[in-house]
């Protein structure tokens, strides 16, 4: 692999809406810098770096307080880029971290002192080789006290893997809500199917996120303003209030044909959560219960 991908906005517009203070950006990454960081030798993309620097700043541009820095599959199971950003936020981040399996308690304990507060299951084919479950499975059932398990799938394998999240013994995260299609509108099967997982358990949350990757026309959405990902989301937020969470996904990887502005992906965010009420749940207390409880 050799081409180094840029998909983030160059210069990302101001929002119009301005999130409430204490607003937390509960997905999003950094990549190396390479030269300090160097990316996995399995990565399936090879992003420019995109540092701690660059996230605090973009944080303080769009209005949010916090990050939650969820490592990518590029840095493998390498987390010393997302704790060392997370060491350098002043407290003003914590993060998800994807961990070998076999990983220690010594080690667990240790991301846990640098803010890790979950550990990360990718099941998409074209970012990770493998994904066992039986290994996910033990390792979930060892984890410090208070974390959780965050699981990236796409929506045609939701079936087939409600069992292993049935399983599992801590909260559960969804990135993206799964991946519906979102232009099957908010009745369709995806968003059926999905509302059948919330409701199988009452400690599976969600993130109401990525407009730019669901409804982008490469995906045959509308892309920017995203449309239907606003039709199809909105009511899944008002519905489960208590268990949703937001987050820009910068710095977008893999978007690089689609680049989108985050000030148009905050923008978003009273389109799905149209009261104060629902906002503040998303963007604070929710988040808050789970990367900070201490606090909340
Ligand atoms: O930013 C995201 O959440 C989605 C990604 C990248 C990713 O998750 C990863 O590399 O681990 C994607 O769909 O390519």
């Amino acid at each position: 692999m050799s081409d180094r991908i840029v998909s983030w906005h160059p210069a990302p517009s101001k929002p119009s809406y301005t999130p409430p203070p204490g607003a937390v950006d509960a997905h999003c990454h950094v990549f190396g810098p390479m030269a300090e960081f160097p990316f996995s030798a399995k990565a399936k993309y090879l992003p420019q770096d995109a540092g701690p620097d660059m996230l605090f700043a973009l944080r303080d541009h769009l209005g949010f307080s916090r990050n939650v820095i969820v490592q990518a599959s590029c840095h493998g199971t390498d987390n010393a880029a997302t704790l060392d950003a997370i060491a350098r936020s002043g407290g003003k981040a914590r993060g998800v971290a994807v961990v070998d399996p076999a990983i220690s308690a010594d080690e667990l304990a240790a991301l846990h002192a640098g803010g890790i507060r979950g550990i990360r299951f990718n099941f998409l084919k074209r970012l990770v080789d493998n994904a066992p479950k039986d290994k996910f499975l033990e390792v979930a059932a060892r984890l410090p006290e208070g974390w959780h398990v965050v699981i990236y799938f796409e929506a045609d394998i939701l079936e087939e893997m409600r069992p292993f999240i049935d399983a599992i013994p801590v909260p559960v995260v969804i990135d993206h809500m799964g991946r519906p299609d979102v232009t099957q509108g908010p009745d369709g099967p995806d968003m059926k199917a999905f509302r059948a997982l919330l409701d199988s358990r009452d400690d599976i949350w969600f993130k109401a996120t990525c407009p730019e990757r669901l409804d982008a026309r490469k995906e045959g959405g509308m892309g920017d303003p995203w449309d239907n990902f606003a039709a199809a989301v909105a009511p899944l937020v008002a519905d489960y209030p208590d268990r949703v969470i937001w987050g820009t996904d910068w710095p977008h990887p893999n978007m690089q044909d689609e680049i989108a502005d985050d000030g148009h992906i905050v923008d978003m965010i009273p389109r799905i959560a149209p009261t104060e009420e629902l906002r503040r749940k998303m963007l604070v207390t929710n988040p808050m219960r789970l990367y900070w409880p201490e606090e909340s």
